[in-house]
C-alpha cells in the first residue's frame, strides 16, 4: 500500500446530515448554555454555527445573533510539525470583532463555535484575546470584571481526545459551558466542506458509519 494511499485509509469522513444530527442531539446542551451571542471561529466555524442556530431557534423569538471572527492556524517561524498537528502553529486573525460601534461583550452569554478543538491552541486564543478586550471594556465604563456578569461558552462538533497545547479558563471548562457534540480519538478529520468530491466524501461517511445515525429501535431522533 502506498504512504498517500495509507493516509487516505486513516482518515474518518464526516457527512453533512452526520454534523447536522450531532448538532440537533446537542441542543439540549446549546439550549441550557442559552447564548445571546453566537460567534463563529470562521472558517471551519462557519457551518456549524448555522446548524446551532437552527437548533436554538424558539417560536416567535428572534434568531440568536451571530458574530464572526477569522483565525488561521500557521507554522511559526522555525517550527517543524506534522499536517496533523498543530505543535508548532500560531494562530493569527484575520478578522475581529468590532466595536466602534458601541457593541461590547458585558452582561452577554457568548458561545464560540468551532468545528473541532484539536490542540486547543485556537480556542485559547480566541478566549484570551475576548478576556483582554473585556477588561478594557470594563475599565472603560469603570466596571469590575467579576460584576461584568459575562459568561462564554464553547460548542465544537468534535473534541480530539489527546494532550492538548493550552488550556481553557475552569469558569468554561465545566458540563454547562463547554460543549462537545463528540469525543473522538486522534484520528484525521475530513470534513465536507473541504471536500472538492462531495459524493464520494459522503460514500466513505456512509461506509464509516459517519452519516444519519438512528437509535436502538431503528428511529431517529426528532425535535
Ligand atoms: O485546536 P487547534 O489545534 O487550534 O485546531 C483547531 C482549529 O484548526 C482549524 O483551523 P484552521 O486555521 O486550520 O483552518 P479553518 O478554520 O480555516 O478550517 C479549525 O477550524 C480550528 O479552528
Amino acid at each position: 500500500m502506498t504512504d498517500a494511499q495509507q493516509v487516505e485509509d486513516s482518515k474518518v469522513y464526516i457527512s453533512y446530515n452526520h454534523i447536522h444530527q450531532i448538532i440537533q442531539e446537542s441542543a439540549p446542551r446549546l439550549k441550557k448554555f442559552n447564548p445571546d451571542l453566537l460567534l463563529c471561529l470562521a472558517g471551519g466555524g462557519l457551518v456549524p454555527t448555522r446548524f446551532v442556530r437552527t437548533f436554538l431557534k424558539e417560536k416567535d423569538q428572534p434568531n440568536v445573533r451571530i458574530m464572526s471572527v477569522a483565525l488561521s492556524l500557521y507554522e511559526a517561524v522555525g517550527s517543524v510539525s506534522t499536517q496533523q498537528e498543530s505543535i508548532g502553529k500560531e494562530v493569527v486573525r484575520s478578522q475581529w470583532l468590532d466595536y466602534s460601534n458601541g457593541f461590547d461583550l458585558i452582561g452577554k452569554r457568548i458561545l464560540l463555535v468551532d468545528e473541532v478543538d484539536d490542540t486547543r491552541t485556537t480556542l485559547h486564543y480566541a478566549v484570551s484575546e475576548l478576556q483582554k478586550d473585556l477588561v478594557k471594556q470594563c475599565a472603560a465604563k469603570g466596571i469590575k470584571v467579576e460584576d461584568a456578569n459575562t459568561t462564554f461558552g464553547i460548542f465544537v462538533v468534535h473534541n480530539k481526545l489527546k494532550p492538548k497545547n493550552a488550556t481553557l479558563p475552569d469558569s468554561i471548562m465545566n458540563d454547562t459551558n463547554y460543549i462537545a457534540g463528540r469525543d473522538i480519538e486522534d484520528v484525521w478529520i475530513a470534513y465536507p466542506w473541504e471536500s472538492n468530491d462531495i459524493v464520494y466524501h459522503t460514500k466513505r461517511a456512509i461506509e464509516q458509519g459517519n452519516d444519519i445515525f438512528l437509535d436502538e429501535n431503528n428511529n431517529y431522533i426528532k425535535k
